[in-house]
């Protein structure tokens, strides 16, 4: 099929942009080198034929996916090492890293994902000096492939539950790994099933009959020549998910395996040969894997949304259906308010949480400095923020990914839109490194913990100063000043009701537990409503500081997408506002009407900023998102790659249709 150039209809919006495009994917970079450095790293990556698939993955079995999955994945890295990308691959170091968009030559993630994810974040996190050196080498070369192996069968939330032991024998001076039960098998790790060749094994150490809590050990599952499971390894794939096909998920069980003393991995805690324990400054040191990887998830839940919404603004706009005025021809569905109500919140969503992805590595960065000279100050808050941005994250992105894929109508609904893929990679999210409501109440743990030290005069930490404010009356501001300052009177209302209740349990004669336990409705309503106080003030402020240095139309649509996002969250969380702030029916309509100016302000602009994400058709994978927009002719392409389109009658015909029709059965 031979296509024209570009579809009319895209022609036509691309005309009608009023900012520079070029300029907002720099920052969306966070800077023109980065971009370059991007594009040219995605030139490499999609001009190497054996990262093209021959035949769509949808149509392969579990096992041909699988293999194909590690073929790319073994081309990939290897031009990753010829490009010289080695930080956004082992370990990010720089918030530039994040935009690695050629990932999404997998639409089902890669089996060697937890080797850059965990496995190498946490040798160089938990790791000594030694250790590191040892193992951070031999990862670098590939020569070990490893996963992070932590949950179990039977416990994936409460970690202080995991059963596998690791128990030191001081006479050989190793550690014995054991899995007692079923229920203490690993389940879920990445790359587990058949790649992987070591692992980070968390498991509960004991010395001498005693506990020492959850600590990272370094396990050969496989022989290195051979890679067949060691003796006492019991190691295989989960099966076939909603999503992460090709990930490779697996199980693993040990019987008593031997495993030398320095495969702890030493930094904070250590065994010495005679078996003392030294324990380390903060016990919840060893769970640092999580929180990095925790602040990393809400750079992916804005970039996967950032991708759906591409596709179905795009498709959107050249898309035409029904009647608006009856004497005049069917519009883009673009033209309709409802589908620019479903979609542009979506541009907004994700540009929120990219800034705020930034800012909070950011913050991240600045507790490892202060890590590595004793400082832990800052934990307390970067775990409460990491958990809840990425609780907010994941599901406010996964709701709208979804929602992009409905918004294409039944073409949303076919494997090559990849909206379903999409949507399957996103919601993973809303579960792994921490499942959602369990990240919540964490948070409310650390609210409640402070608003009790506020109570008493201590001071509280920057993201929750405002708690100190009294909360009078005012009248209701529309500005984006006047709706932060209502949104954090609701997070204080929801606190302070949420703790109120906490005290009347516990006097009508309930234990704390299970006073908590009655009041977690109200505790995590508490928790959001702390997260999006802090994303309306981070995206704020954000974007007013890059204001600062972009041009004024630039600065202009940056604005009104703020604006977009502010007026959005204030009329879905209304119920909320009129319990704790002035507003009223009078500012509600006036904000209904300014939601609908906003809309038709950005509408010019739709094409463009998806465009500014600046994704390549080969990242988007998608009939209905590409570039030239030729929707139509790319499902039919597709279509005609599906195995029953190879020959015109099937054999199940002569086999069971036909002696059906001729009741011969
Ligand atoms: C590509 C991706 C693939 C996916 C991979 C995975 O999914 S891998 C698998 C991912 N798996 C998961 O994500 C599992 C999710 N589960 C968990 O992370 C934990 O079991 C837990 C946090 C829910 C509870 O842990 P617990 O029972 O040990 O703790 P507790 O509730 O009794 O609180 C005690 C104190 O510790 C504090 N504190 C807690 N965590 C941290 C932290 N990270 N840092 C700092 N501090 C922390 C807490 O604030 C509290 O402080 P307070 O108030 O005393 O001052
Ligand atoms: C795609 C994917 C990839 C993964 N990759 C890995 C990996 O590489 N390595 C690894 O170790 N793990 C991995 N995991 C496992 C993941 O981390 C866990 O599934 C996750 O932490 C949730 O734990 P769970 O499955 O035990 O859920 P559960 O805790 O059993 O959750 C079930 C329900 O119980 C509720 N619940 C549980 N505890 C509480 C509580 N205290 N209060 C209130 N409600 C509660 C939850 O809210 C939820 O509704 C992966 C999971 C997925 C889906």
């Amino acid at each position: 099929m031979t296509l024209k150039k570009v579809n009319p209809d895209l022609e036509k919006e691309r005309s009608t942009c009023t900012f520079n495009i070029e300029e907002l994917t720099n920052l969306l970079d966070t800077g023109a080198h980065c971009t370059a450095e991007r594009r040219a790293v995605e030139d490499k990556v999609f001009s190497v034929k054996e990262l093209k698939d021959e035949i769509p993955d949808e149509f392969l079995s579990h096992k041909e996916r699988y293999e194909n999955a590690i073929r790319k994945s073994v081309f990939l890295h290897k031009v990753l090492q010829e490009t010289g990308v080695k930080r956004g691959v082992y370990n990010r170091s720089d918030k530039s890293d994040f935009r690695t968009t050629y990932y999404s030559i997998f639409k089902d993630g890669s089996p060697f994902m937890l080797q850059y994810s965990m496995f190498v974040p946490t040798i160089l996190g938990q790791g000594d000096s030694e250790q590191v050196e040892l193992w951070y080498k031999r990862a670098l070369n590939m020569e070990i492939i490893g996963t992070y192996a932590q949950t179990e069968l039977g416990h994936g939330t409460f970690i202080r539950g995991l059963e596998t032991e690791a128990v030191y024998d001081e006479k050989t001076e190793e550690f014995i790994l054991n899995s007692p039960s079923l229920s203490s098998y690993k389940w879920w790790p990445g790359g587990l099933g058949h790649t992987t060749n070591y692992c980070i094994v968390m498991a509960q150490l004991k010395i001498k009959g005693k506990p020492y809590g959850m600590q990272p050990f370094i396990v050969q599952i496989r022989d290195e020549e051979t890679h067949m499971p060691l003796p006492g390894v019991k190691v295989g794939e989960i099966g076939a998910k909603l999503a992460f096909n090709t990930v490779n998920n697996g199980f693993l069980g040990f019987e008593h395996v031997r495993i030398p003393r320095r495969h702890m991995l030493m930094r904070f805690s250590q065994v010495s040969k005679d078996g003392k324990f030294t324990s380390s400054a903060n016990p919840k040191l060893a769970y640092g894997t999580m929180v990095m990887v925790r602040v990393t998830i809400v750079n992916s839940a804005a970039t996967y949304l950032s991708r759906a919404v591409t596709i179905a603004i795009r498709y959107s706009a050249v898309r035409h259906q029904s009647k608006l005025k009856q004497n005049e021809p069917e519009p883009q569905i673009l033209d309709y308010v409802t589908q620019q109500h479903k979609l542009f919140i979506g541009i907004a969503t994700s540009h929120a949480y990219m800034f705020c992805s930034y800012w909070l590595w950011d913050v991240y960065v600045m507790y490892q400095k202060e890590q590595n000279v004793g400082n832990f100050d800052r934990l307390p808050e970067l775990h409460a923020l990491a958990c809840c941005l990425k609780v907010i994250s994941s599901s406010d992105c996964t709701g709208l990914v979804e929602k992009c894929r409905m918004s294409c109508g039944g073409h949303g609904f076919m494997m090559s839109s990849n909206l379903p893929q999409l949507y399957g990679i996103s919601t993973a999210t809303c579960t792994y490194e921490g499942e959602n409501t369990v990240m919540l109440l964490q948070t409310a743990r650390a609210l409640v913990k402070a608003w009790e030290l506020g109570s008493r005069g201590r001071p509280f930490s920057p993201t929750m100063s405002y708690f100190a404010e009294k909360n009078v009356p005012s009248k209701w501001d529309s500005s984006l000043e006047g709706i932060l300052n209502a949104f954090q009177k609701v997070s204080i209302g929801k606190l302070s009701s949420s703790v109120s209740s906490l005290q009347e349990y516990t006097k009508s004669g309930l234990s704390a537990e299970d006073a908590w336990n009655k009041a977690s409705v109200q505790l995590i309503g508490a928790a959001e409503a702390w997260g999006r106080a802090v994303v309306l003030s981070i995206y704020k402020s954000e974007i007013e500081r890059y204001g600062q240095t972009v041009s004024p139309a630039l600065k202009s649509v940056l604005f009104d997408l703020v604006e977009l996002y502010y007026v959005h969250l204030t009329l879905e969380k209304m119920g909320d506002l009129l319990l704790y702030t002035q507003l009223s029916e009078k500012d509600v309509v006036s904000l209904r009407k300014k939601y609908e100016d906003l809309l038709e302000k950005i509408r010019p602009n739709a094409i463009g900023l998806v465009d500014a994400f600046d994704y390549r058709d080969e990242v988007l994978n998608s009939t209905l998102g590409s570039y030239d927009g030729f929707a139509y002719e790319r499902l039919m392409t597709e279509a005609m790659k599906s195995p029953l389109n190879a020959e015109p009658v099937n054999q199940s015909f002569h086999k069971y249709i036909k002696p059906l029709m001729k009741g011969k059965l």
